[in-house]
Parts: C-alpha cells; sequence; structure tokens
C-alpha cells in the first residue's frame, strides 16, 4: 500500500519544525486541535491582503471574490460529507455551536415533559450540557448509555434505553478522551427504529474517516474545522432538509431575515435562517484549503500511518511499569489515554513540556467519564499523519526521565 512521505508532509506544516524548551517540539495533543498546513496559512493571509469584503450583499468585485470563496468551501463541505445539497450545510463556529443551536431550535421545538434525550456516558461536555439546558427548559429527561471497563459503549442497555418516549440520542462517533469508535451505523438504525432523531458529534471522527451523511441516514452532524487542519472558530452542523426546514432560526439578526418590519418579519431560506451576522468568512474560506489538502492525500496512507503510530506508541506505553492505558476498545483512533501508578496526570503533563513533548493531560472536557473510571484525569497521546515513530521514542523516553525525576 502507499506510503506517505512525511519528510514532505512536515514541511506542509512549518509549526512543527521548532525547539521547544531546547528539544524538539513533539505534538501529541491533534485531538486538541491539529496543527494546519502552509496552504491555509496562505489562504488566510491571501484572503486579508486580496479579497476582504462583507459577503453577499456588496455589490463591487471583492465583495463577489469574499462571497465565492466563502460559498466555495460550503460546496467543497457538501462533497466532503456526501450531502444533497449546500442548503444543508450550516456554518457555525464550532462542534459546541452547532450542538447548541439544534438544542436550542428542534429541542425547544419538539421535546416536552418525559420525553428521553440519549446520551452517552463517553460524551465530550459540549454533548451532554447543552441538552441538560433544553430539557431543564422542557421538562424532558437526558438519560446516559453505559460504557464498559474497555471504553466500549453496552450496546445491550443502549437498546433496553430505546423506549419510545426517546426523542433524540446525542453521541460522539470517537471519544476525545480514550478513542473508542462507536458503531453509529447500527446506533442510528435501532434509533430510528423506535422514531427517535439522532446528532451524532464527529468532532473526533471527520479527520479519521469518510463520514457520508446520506448512507449513514445521519439527521445532525456537527464538526469543528479546527480539528480537520482548519482554523478555530469554525464549525459545521449537517442537518436532513425536512428537520432544518421545520426548525425555527436560531438568532436574530442580519443575513437570517427575508423582510423585517414592525408588523412582523419572515425568514430567509437555508441554509442563511441559521447564519445571522457577519460570519468568519477569512477562516471558512480557508478552511476549503483544509479540505483540498486532505483531498490532495493518499487517503488509505494517512489511515495507515496514524494506526501504525497507535500500534507503536501503545506497545511502547505497555512495556512501562504501572502504566495503564484507559480505553481499549479494539476499534480506537490513534489516541493512547493512560494513567501511571503514584503520579498525578498534572506533574507528568508539566514534566513532559520540559523535554518539548505536548500532552493533554486532566479530564478532556469529559468528568462524567473520568468519574465512571474513578479518576481525576489521564494523559492523553493523541496522534495525527504528520506524526512520527521517532516522535513516540522521544516521548518514551521523556516519559521515563520523567518518571525517574518523580520517584
Ligand atoms: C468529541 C468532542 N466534541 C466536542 C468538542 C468541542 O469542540 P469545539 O471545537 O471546542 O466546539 C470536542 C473538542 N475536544 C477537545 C477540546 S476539549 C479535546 O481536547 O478533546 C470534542 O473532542
Amino acid at each position: 500500500a502507499e506510503k506517505l512521505d512525511l519528510n514532505l508532509i512536515r514541511k506542509d506544516f512549518p509549526i512543527l519544525d521548532q525547539q521547544v524548551n531546547g528539544s524538539p517540539l513533539v505534538y501529541f495533543d491533534n485531538a486538541a486541535t491539529t496543527q494546519k498546513p502552509q496552504v491555509v496559512i496562505d489562504a488566510l493571509n491571501r484572503y486579508y491582503t486580496q479579497d476582504n469584503a462583507n459577503i453577499h450583499r456588496g455589490l463591487h468585485t471583492l465583495a463577489e471574490r469574499a462571497t465565492t470563496g466563502y460559498e466555495l468551501t460550503r460546496t467543497k463541505l457538501k462533497d466532503f460529507l456526501h450531502a444533497p445539497s449546500t442548503d444543508q450545510i450550516i456554518f457555525t463556529s464550532g462542534t459546541t455551536a452547532g450542538i447548541n443551536l439544534v438544542a436550542q431550535t428542534y429541542g425547544r421545538a419538539n421535546f416536552t415533559a418525559g420525553d428521553v434525550i440519549l446520551v452517552s456516558n463517553l460524551e465530550h461536555h459540549s454533548n451532554i450540557v447543552p441538552w441538560q439546558m433544553i430539557a431543564q427548559e422542557t421538562g424532558a429527561e437526558v438519560q446516559v448509555i453505559p460504557v464498559d471497563e474497555l471504553g466500549v459503549l453496552d450496546m445491550v442497555a443502549y437498546q433496553s434505553l430505546l423506549t419510545d418516549r426517546v426523542k433524540l440520542v446525542a453521541v460522539n462517533h470517537v471519544s476525545n478522551a480514550i478513542g473508542t469508535i462507536n458503531p453509529i451505523k447500527q446506533m442510528i438504525d435501532w434509533a430510528h427504529r423506535v422514531g427517535a432523531k439522532v446528532l451524532i458529534d464527529g468532532a473526533q471522527s471527520v479527520a479519521h474517516f469518510d463520514i457520508d451523511v446520506q448512507a449513514l441516514d445521519l439527521d445532525f452532524f456537527v464538526f469543528s474545522a479546527h480539528k480537520l487542519f482548519g482554523p478555530t472558530g469554525v464549525g459545521v452542523l449537517y442537518g436532513k432538509r425536512e428537520l432544518l426546514e421545520t426548525m425555527p432560526p436560531y438568532q436574530g439578526g442580519g443575513e437570517m431575515i427575508k423582510e423585517v418590519s414592525f408588523s412582523g418579519t419572515t425568514y430567509n431560506e437555508l441554509p442563511y435562517k441559521f447564519e445571522a451576522g457577519t460570519p468568519n468568512i477569512a477562516d471558512v474560506y480557508a478552511f476549503g484549503f483544509a479540505l483540498d489538502y486532505l483531498a490532495s492525500l493518499p487517503q488509505n496512507a494517512v489511515w495507515e500511518q496514524e494506526k501504525a503510530l497507535l500500534d507503536y506508541a501503545t506497545e511502547q506505553l505497555s512495556q512501562i511499569d504501572g502504566l495503564r492505558i484507559v480505553g481499549q476498545a479494539h476499534e480506537k483512533i490513534a489516541v493512547v489515554s493512560f494513567v501511571i501508578d503514584g503520579v498525578h496526570p498534572q506533574d507528568i503533563g508539566v514534566l513532559l513540556d520540559k523535554f518539548g513533548v505536548a500532552i493533554r493531560t486532566g479530564h478532556h472536557c469529559a468528568q462524567p467519564l473520568m468519574a465512571r473510571y474513578d479518576l481525576v484525569g489521564t494523559c492523553r497521546a493523541s496522534f495525527a499523519f504528520y506524526n512520527t515513530k521517532e516522535e513516540i521514542d522521544l516521548f518514551v523516553k521523556a516519559l521515563k526521565r520523567c518518571l525517574m525525576m518523580l520517584s
């Protein structure tokens, strides 16, 4: 199978070539945010030096160019997600904003007392708190799909929780904290059988899978550009047309209207009904170049590289005395969460940074999951295709030195 030329690839990510505290940077925090290829950085620079103007309204050349660039990304996303139309691609500020939008519009219009919103114990706070907020407001109830010792969702429990009271199932495709890949096709099919809609939080899966929203029969799908080698402050909400059409607007203002008068206001068509105010034009424009960059890579080689990194890191870390990997699902993305007997994750994170190694420590915005495993937090190393086995060797060597210093 085709392999990635990592020397060439890493030249596309200038940020990776730097020293941190006297050692080469080893960036293993890609689940928090990915680094950006030069083409994205160049696109941002080009937008602000040549094309910047407000969009959709101005009739002058720069406004036309800015509008074309912004809408071109929406078209690229339609293709990327295999969506039926661009109308169903809504730009938000991120995954969190997308989930809040659905909770505050679809939720408010459809949830009533006694309804159930089903989430999982693996969820990120962004896919728990918005549902708690709308549940409080509507009298609906949030119930939780349990997870087992390995970090795998309990599908038997899921089936029994799927009563006809369930109006929405909101789960992540992949856990950010421990890397578990959930069987979302099956989960969606089962939910639809009881008449429930499904929102899939794809923040940690879009970078690792080809997502076909029609084949998955997805009702809602949300993710952030910054997890997909694009800028921060840009998110995508995909929704089924018949759902988006019936949902009231999320925020009021310019762009999302047709006619405003003090005797009444009419709203714009999809997708603009959900895009009030001047959007994050430059970052949406630059995001399109991240999508082009990814499309230029041999996708299987990318996934092979990530799998090789996961397997090698797991093998190397498993040899360290007292180290326990948290989350050992058979189906995992390239994330290794671990704890070490007698050592606080925070201390490891701080010390690793002294050796130039960037990982994330703590609860990873998944406190209910940490509580499930009776942990204050974990150390999380998360890899991208531009990381190397040599970096894993540096990481393991540094980790062993940290443990010597802490012993
Ligand atoms: C599964 C999942 N769901 C939602 C979010 C929120 O994405 P935003 O772009 O911040 O809105 C994230 C972001 N997880 C980062 C920051 S906490 C991590 O270090 O794991 C996520 O992983």
